[in-house]
């Protein structure tokens, strides 16, 4: 069966993108507050979206009423320097009041399994929000990884550790695929050159992890990413 095909956006340049998706989901919080009373936040890691995080302290309002996940965490000590939480903090969330509770990072417990099963109880039972993603040059996202299991099953459970990823660091838990799609909305952010053949493959159908999220999702990418070289 033919993957459903995303929305492409391409951005004049990765500044422009940037400030664009920061107002975009400041826009989007501020939009779940008022008809819900909470924003429920699924972030991207890697280096990608630190610019757009850098921007939402200027941007957002009502901190006290946002929720933070991850979509992906490295299975590494608190405050390493390697895992998303510690950019998210660096660009983001040590600058702003979101309540220690309600920003939802990764505990270290026995090993990543447990750390899965512990990471699955703390996710809200609604869909997310908006769910945030990056895209790795070979086609993942999250730390959902070509030859790995991907959780697209309803029966999968919600969060999953991994074992033996292609990029380092090789341990990691990452949300299933079946829970990234519970979302109301999912924005891949993509820029640089390495990604373009990734992101040309994905549009040349090719079943790489991000393309089975791609159903109804927004891909914001900077021309670069954009320049879809033959595959
Ligand atoms: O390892 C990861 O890779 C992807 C892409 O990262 P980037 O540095 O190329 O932006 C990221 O989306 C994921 O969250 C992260 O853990």
């Amino acid at each position: 069966m033919a993957l459903a095909t995303p929305n492409w956006h391409i951005h004049r340049d990765a500044d422009h993108l940037a400030q664009a998706l920061a107002e975009a989901i400041a826009r989007i919080a501020a939009e779940s507050i008022a008809q819900r009373g909470a924003f429920h936040l699924v972030l991207a890691g890697g280096h990608t979206p630190a610019s757009t995080y850098a921007r939402l302290p200027q941007l957002g309002r009502r901190w006290q009423d946002w929720h933070l996940y991850y979509g992906d965490e490295r299975y590494l000590p608190p405050g390493h320097p390697e895992r998303n939480d510690s950019m998210v903090e660096a660009q983001w969330t040590g600058k702003v009041p979101i309540p220690a509770q309600q920003h939802h990072r990764l505990a270290l417990v026995d090993d990543p399994e447990a750390a899965a099963v512990a990471y699955a109880r703390i996710l809200p039972p609604q869909d997310f929000d908006l769910v945030l993603l990056g895209l790795g040059e070979d086609g993942h996202c999250a730390s959902l990884f070509p030859g790995h299991a991907l959780g697209l099953d309803a029966g999968a459970p919600a969060v999953l550790a991994v074992d033996n990823a292609a990029k380092p660091p090789p341990r990691r838990i990452t949300l299933s695929g079946w829970r990234l799609l519970r979302s109301r909305k999912r924005f891949f952010v993509v820029t640089g050159a390495a990604k373009a053949a990734a992101i040309s493959r994905w549009r040349a159908g090719e079943p790489l992890p991000a393309a089975q999220l791609g159903a109804g999702a927004e891909v914001w990418m900077d021309p670069e990413a954009a320049r879809w070289p033959t595959p």
